[in-house]
């Protein structure tokens, strides 16, 4: 597993700290321009620092971004893994682990209606196979993450009964409010917030932080 808890789009140092302080192990940080969440490289560069100081797992958040690209904000930054959130393909996959060296999440977008465990498997096998860990998350359209919209919870149980070997991540819509009962039914063990950790959307709120991260690591 790659990290217990993740608070994803940090943008300040403080973010940071409050995600060390109620003993988060992950932060991600978002390269995907349009995003509210968007931090520049050079801002990302700061915010890392303090992440390694306090021992917190850097994930840099990429959508469409060519190996080339990927691996010189990587670089830049000291990324600790690359989270794929687009419409990468497992060609692309082959390009960025070759130019990165860095163990690769994929994020696997999945209906927010009814689901079943068979669709989940077909959408996940072939990167699992080629050796990623998965976060399953909301199809966000467009935006491709962050919509704050959950999944069908159950579904997902029944599919991770059936691969327990798999190094998965459960994210969408999770809040101080469902993660709880969202990893007690799913049977996540590793999470991932965005919204969730914000009041007002695109802020992160040092209260949320760490009411999610107290909820999630109970
Ligand atoms: O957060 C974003 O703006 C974002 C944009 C583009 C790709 C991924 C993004 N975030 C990821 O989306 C999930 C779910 O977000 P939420 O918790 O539902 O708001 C989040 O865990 C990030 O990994």
């Amino acid at each position: 597993m790659l990290f217990h808890a993740k608070i994803c789009g940090v943008r300040f140092k403080s973010d940071i700290e409050a995600v060390g302080q109620a003993g988060g192990d992950a932060i991600g940080l978002n390269f995907f321009p349009p995003s509210i969440r968007y931090v520049r490289p050079d801002e990302a560069s700061a915010l890392s620092e303090v992440a390694r100081r306090l021992e917190i797992k850097c994930v840099g958040v990429f959508v469409n971004e060519s190996a080339e690209s990927i691996a010189q904000i990587s670089q830049q930054v000291g990324l600790d893994v690359i989270q794929l959130h687009g419409d990468e393909t497992l060609d692309d996959l082959k390009l960025i682990r070759e130019a990165t060296r860095l163990p690769v999440l994929r994020a696997i977008k999945l209906p927010t209606g009814p689901l079943d465990a068979e669709t989940i498997e077909s959408k996940t096998q072939p990167w699992i196979s080629a050796g990623c860990d998965v976060l399953l998350d909301a199809d966000a359209g467009a935006a491709h993450g962050g919509s704050g919209k959950t999944l069908d919870w159950d579904s997902v149980r029944q599919w991770a009964e059936r691969s327990p070997e798999v190094n998965w991540t459960l994210a969408g819509g999770l809040t101080p409010e469902n993660v709880a009962v969202a990893m007690q039914v799913s049977g996540a063990k590793s999470v991932d917030t965005a919204s969730g950790a914000e009041q007002p959307k695109g802020t992160k709120s040092r209260e949320r932080i760490a009411e999610f991260l107290n909820a999630a690591l109970k």
